[in-house]
């Protein structure tokens, strides 16, 4: 009691916001609206005092009339009218950078959850957060509302990871799931994730996979203890995922979801993001809409599966009023997990050929002797067919071609070289049997 009593009496933190968009504006809710509850729980005022927004006009649905406005957030980082700089303005590079900078370099806390940024600076983030004393948050940077970076940081300081998965873009999970379970375009789906507030501001970022990538070089330098990466990972988005490969995928009992997944090997590490086909029974086959799931493949405690809401503005606020939390109770952590200098410099394992199963479907041309042409070119590169599925009732469109001139086949292979079977379907391009490109899906049995 005491404790608190003597807490209670601590000046109150005062926070700048920069960004008050979909989650800037949900936070500074949040805290007016929680603001007395939170004191209690952490028996030191916090609130918010300065903002830093491109319109002060609009109606976020909160209370502007006690906060300080200012037109460029540097100098809101590097006011003394605030004890903590929140960032959520987005970009990489721009005025984000500039004010991260800015406020780590004087020594003051930071709570981010800009994963572009992170993954292409926050090494240097990090640095200049250590020289100058101040702490660095990001909880809501990877995986939203889930506390990933908590656990890795603090839960799982001693473990060795072996590798670490998941579905890590709210907005692809989402387009993924309600166009197998609804069967609505892709389009549809993205523009209904935008107005949920789960998209980024360019939402190719997110359905290109690089949204995904950036989350993996973080969660890839915590796990293993290496450098940011992003630039040496393999990217494939989901927009050639079409119905009928949800809907064949389905039928064969697997879900499409965009993983990204990062595997240390004795050669160096291995990053990459691709739609795959995970088997239904697989715990992230469950984990639909909006939710994220990251898997961490530890020496001691085996497989943990973190799941639960991966964007939106409520639970991304709630990740980053939990970094703040941290920060008033004065919790200290290198923002990487370990000191920058302890940092092992990127190896990116050898272009190891991926192996595992594949999906491939084709527009098979309907004339004499396509099929045996496909099934040569297979078997003379030693690919091993699962199943060979003829599916006239799914027609994927292809430029210039009417829907009788070709039919739906899908083919499982049991586990290949990614370059055999790569080698394969251009030859059976090249024999002309098939209409447009094959579609081409890892299968990962996890
Ligand atoms: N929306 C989500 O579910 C999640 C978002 N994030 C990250 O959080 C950050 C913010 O995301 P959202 O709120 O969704 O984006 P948003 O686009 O809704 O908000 C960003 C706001 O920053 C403002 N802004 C741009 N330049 C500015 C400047 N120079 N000064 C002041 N304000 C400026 C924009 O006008 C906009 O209102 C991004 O880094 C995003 O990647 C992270 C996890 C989840
Ligand atoms: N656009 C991102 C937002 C959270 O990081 C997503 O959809 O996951
Ligand atoms: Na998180």
């Amino acid at each position: 009691m005491q404790d608190h009593a003597d807490a209670a009496l601590e000046a109150p933190l005062r926070i700048g916001v920069a960004g008050l968009g979909n989650v800037g504006a949900t936070l500074v809710r949040i805290i007016q609206k929680d603001g007395e509850e939170l004191t209690r729980k952490l028996g030191r005022k916090i609130t918010v005092t300065a903002v830093c927004a491109r319109s002060r006009s609009r109606d976020r649905g909160i209370d502007a009339s006690n906060l300080e406005w200012f037109d460029d957030p540097v100098a809101l980082a590097k006011s003394d009218s605030i004890d903590l700089f929140v960032e959520l303005i987005g970009g990489e590079d721009g005025p984000a950078l500039a004010a991260v900078k800015a406020a780590l370099e004087i020594g003051r806390p930071v709570v981010t959850a800009n994963k572009a940024l992170l993954a292409r600076h926050g090494v240097n983030l990090a640095r200049a957060a250590e020289e100058s004393g101040a702490q660095l948050g990001f909880e809501a940077a990877v995986a939203g509302g889930i506390p990933v970076i908590k656990t890795l940081r603090e839960g799982l300081g001693s473990a060795r990871i072996a590798r670490v998965y998941g579905i890590m873009n709210g907005t692809c999970n989402y387009i993924l799931t309600r166009m197998g379970n609804e069967g609505i375009s892709f389009a549809e789906c993205l523009a209904d994730a935008q107005k949920l507030g789960y998209a980024e501001a360019d939402p190719s970022f997110d359905v290109d996979g690089f949204d995904t990538a950036h989350k993996l070089a973080i969660l890839a330098s915590l796990c293993f203890g290496c450098e940011i990466a992003p630039d040496e990972i393999f990217v494939e988005g989901i927009t050639s995922i079409s119905q009928a490969d949800i809907k064949v995928a389905g039928d064969l009992g697997y879900k499409i979801k965009l993983l990204g997944i990062a595997q240390r090997s004795a050669d160096g590490i291995d990053q990459r993001v691709h739609p795959t086909l995970v088997p239904k029974t697989s715990a992230v086959a469950g984990v639909d809409g909006v939710l994220n799931a990251v898997a961490l493949e530890t020496d001691h405690v085996h497989e943990l599966l973190l799941a639960g809401p991966g964007a939106g503005g409520p639970p991304t606020a709630s990740s980053v009023l939990s970094d703040i939390l941290d920060i008033a109770r004065g919790t200290k952590v290198p923002p990487l997990g370990v000191p920058v200098a302890e940092l092992t410099p990127y190896r990116r394992a050898p272009i190891r050929e991926h192996e595992g199963g594949y999906y491939i479907r084709l527009n098979v041309r309907d004339v004499p002797g396509a099929f045996a042409a496909i099934a040569t070119r297979m078997g003379a590169a030693g690919i091993s067919l699962e199943s060979v599925i003829q599916r006239p009732d799914l027609r994927v469109s292809e430029p210039g071609v009417t829907g009788t001139e070709s039919r739906t086949v899908v083919l499982l292979t049991h586990s290949t070289m990614e370059q055999t079977v790569r080698d394969a379907l251009q030859a059976i391009k090249g024999d002309g049997f098939i209409v447009g490109d094959p579609q081409m899906i890892r299968i990962e049995q996890l």
